[in-house]
């Protein structure tokens, strides 16, 4: 978190967890739970799944929260016969700020490929989403020592034919597999290993200044009690969060993480 220019980000990617009244629910606590200077130092974003979306919408415009909110996932196209999809205007119009794209969930059990990740980005930006881009690697390529690599292989895939304009509109989340879900958090070192080569590879590509401008989040077992440590290494700029996101108290402790880093 080296530079004063990236407003730290703390996403809650709820995954297929909390129907619309949980949501609510959710919300109206996470708020509650936090301050306005809090919220304005420390952006807090929540990623319900679609069902969720209206009624999240409904209580952050209501009261006025300073939360904001996001899908999972969008189509690459924008409109048209694809039964079960969801399109960019959709969200948009619903007031997403957020979409999660390339997560690894969705690489392993819908095939998406670089391609694939590379059109929905595109289709994020085009219709006023950032994207939280996810790149990370299974735990064979990181037994080989191979996953520095794998992760810029899957960034350049992901970023190929963007301006460093619309570079500067994309959140990277790193997001080591073996890490979601399972309790074993990546050492603060091992985060900012990949997190610091994914920035040396967008200086590489699109530049220095607007490198400097790109949020970088970690994800995987993401807990109140690791954040501080995490958050303090140079290039992570935030967290996505998955389990620890669907208990209020807890991420709200996650986003108060600056009050845990000795100053
Ligand atoms: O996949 C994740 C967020 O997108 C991480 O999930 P966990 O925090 O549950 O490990």
């Amino acid at each position: 978190m080296a530079s004063a220019t990236r407003r730290p980000l703390m996403a809650g990617n709820w995954k297929m967890n909390l129907n619309h009244l949980e949501a609510n629910l959710l919300v109206q606590k996470l708020a509650a739970s936090l301050t306005e200077k809090q919220l304005s130092e420390v952006e807090t974003v929540v990623l319900p799944p679609y069902t969720d979306l209206r009624t999240v919408q409904t209580a952050v415009d209501g009261d006025k929260l300073l939360i904001g909110y996001g899908a999972q996932d969008l189509s690459p196209y924008p409109s048209g016969a694809y039964t079960g999809d969801i399109a960019g205007p959709m969200l948009a119009k619903l007031g997403c700020t957020y979409v999660v794209v390339g997560h690894s969930e969705r690489r392993a059990f819908h095939n998406e490929d670089d391609a694939i990740v590379n059109a929905k980005v595109q289709a994020a930006l085009t219709h006023g989403l950032t994207p939280i881009l996810c790149v990370g690697e299974g735990l064979e390529v990181r037994e080989r020592g191979e996953h520095v690599p794998h992760c810029c292989d899957q960034l350049d895939g992901a970023l190929n034919g963007l301006t460093p304009e619309q570079v500067t509109r994309v959140v990277v989340a790193y997001e080591p597999v073996w890490a979601i879900g399972t309790g074993k958090t990546a050492t603060p070192e091992d985060a900012q290993e990949v997190c610091g080569a994914v920035r040396t590879r967008l200086v590489e590509t699109f530049g220095q200044e607007t490198a400097d401008q790109v949020r970088i989040l970690y994800g995987g077992s993401v807990k109140a009690s690791n954040v501080a440590a995490i958050m303090a290494q140079p290039d992570v700029d935030g967290a996505l969060v998955g389990g620890a996101s669907l208990d209020a108290e807890e991420f709200a402790q996650i986003c108060r993480f600056p009050e845990h880093i000795a100053r």
